[in-house]
């Protein structure tokens, strides 16, 4: 399969250097001096489950160079992903398909502002990787999986399909009938550990830990199940209780991706994620007292990191 990773970070290099491994056609979008050093020496992918060297690897910050694609996987950050669609929307061929692996419930919608829907599908994905160094990529922990899905929630040829080729790359798949169900799960489970992550510093494990703020996570993790309902989004009425099982169930010392830009001072995801329950709650009219606070008291940091990166939102 002719594959684009659009953007080569713990997210891309991890599923990219995989899809390389099991012998698909893959281009990795990049730039700066990891595009140089993935040009030179590779990509390096360090990982438990097997380190492998994508050398030498096909790279380049142009996706215009790639031709015929069969798949574009959207790996950046959600403040990233317009700049990306600009450019993808210029090299589709008729059947090319394109899944968001990003963090978040807006993704599709920027998405298809630009782009026929035809060409997409829903996705998300888990995993805990990071970029080490220019050219290297570290999963450090969680089993790597790709949750996605058409649209219409159907299960089409291409799904099929693309399911088998995620498989054969031995990545953790799940095929899905309600992706829309999968993205809110997956935001519910992210914005309920991340940001109070960002604000405490403490890991799931120190979190969960001490009563008052496993409280405190219960309660933004209420607010957000309060709005998915008003938007009829289809959650199990215990679906709380399953995500602290397994936010206990993760390591002790695992962290988010948010989380771990907020303490390094880089911009982060927060507008995506918490921020994104606060103006859901203001809309709706629907009170979010925890998320509101856990935002704002972040919000300074955030503005800083990107007025240092001039990085706007
Ligand atoms: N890392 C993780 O453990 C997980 C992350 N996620 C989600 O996945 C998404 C990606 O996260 P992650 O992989 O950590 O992010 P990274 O910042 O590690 O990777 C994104 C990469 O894309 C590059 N990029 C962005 N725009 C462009 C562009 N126009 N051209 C070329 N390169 C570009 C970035 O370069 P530059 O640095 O120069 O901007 C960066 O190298 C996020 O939504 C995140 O929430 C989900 C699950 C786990
Ligand atoms: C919490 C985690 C690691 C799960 O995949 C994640 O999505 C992130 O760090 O952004």
């Amino acid at each position: 399969m002719n594959i684009v990773i659009y953007g080569t970070g713990g997210v891309g290099g991890y599923f990219g250097a995989r899809l390389v491994q099991a012998g698909n056609d893959v281009t990795f979008i990049a730039r700066g001096e990891h595009l140089s050093v993935i040009k030179k020496k590779g990509l390096q992918l360090k990982s438990y489950k097997g380190d492998f060297l994508v050398y030498p690897a096909k790279a380049t910050s142009a996706i215009s160079e790639v031709k015929n694609i069969d798949l574009i996987l959207i790996c950046v950050k959600t403040w990233q992903l317009n700049e990306a669609v600009n450019e993808i929307e210029n090299v589709l061929a008729k059947n090319t398909m394109i899944i968001s692996l990003l963090n978040g419930i807006d993704n599709v919608a920027v998405i298809s502002k630009k782009i026929d829907k035809k060409h997409i599908l829903g996705g998300l994905c888990k995993i805990v990787s990071k970029i080490e160094d220019y050219g290297i990529v570290n999963h450090i922990s969680y089993e790597p999986t790709i949750v996605f899905g058409e649209l219409n929630n159907i299960k089409s040829k291409r799904a099929l399909q693309l399911e088998q080729t995620f498989k054969r790359a031995g990545i953790t798949t799940k095929l899905t009938m309600d992706i829309q169900k999968e993205i809110w799960t997956k935001f519910l489970f992210i914005s309920t550990i991340s940001a109070i992550g960002a604000l405490t510093r403490a890991s799931i494990g120190e979190m969960i830990c001490l009563p008052e703020i496993k409280d405190l996570m219960y309660k933004t993790a209420e607010e957000i199940v309060t709005i998915a309902k008003a938007k009829k989004i289809n959650l199990p009425d215990d679906i709380i209780k399953k995500q602290f099982k397994l936010i206990e169930n993760q390591p002790y010392n695992t962290t988010s991706s948010l989380q771990r830009d907020m303490m390094e001072g880089k911009p982060s995801e927060l507008e995506a994620q918490n921020g994104k329950i606060v103006k859901m709650g203001n809309e709706l009219g629907i009170s979010t007292p925890v998320n509101n606070f856990i935002y704002y008291c972040l919000l300074p940091q955030e503005n800083k990191a990107r007025v240092l990166n001039k990085i706007g939102c």
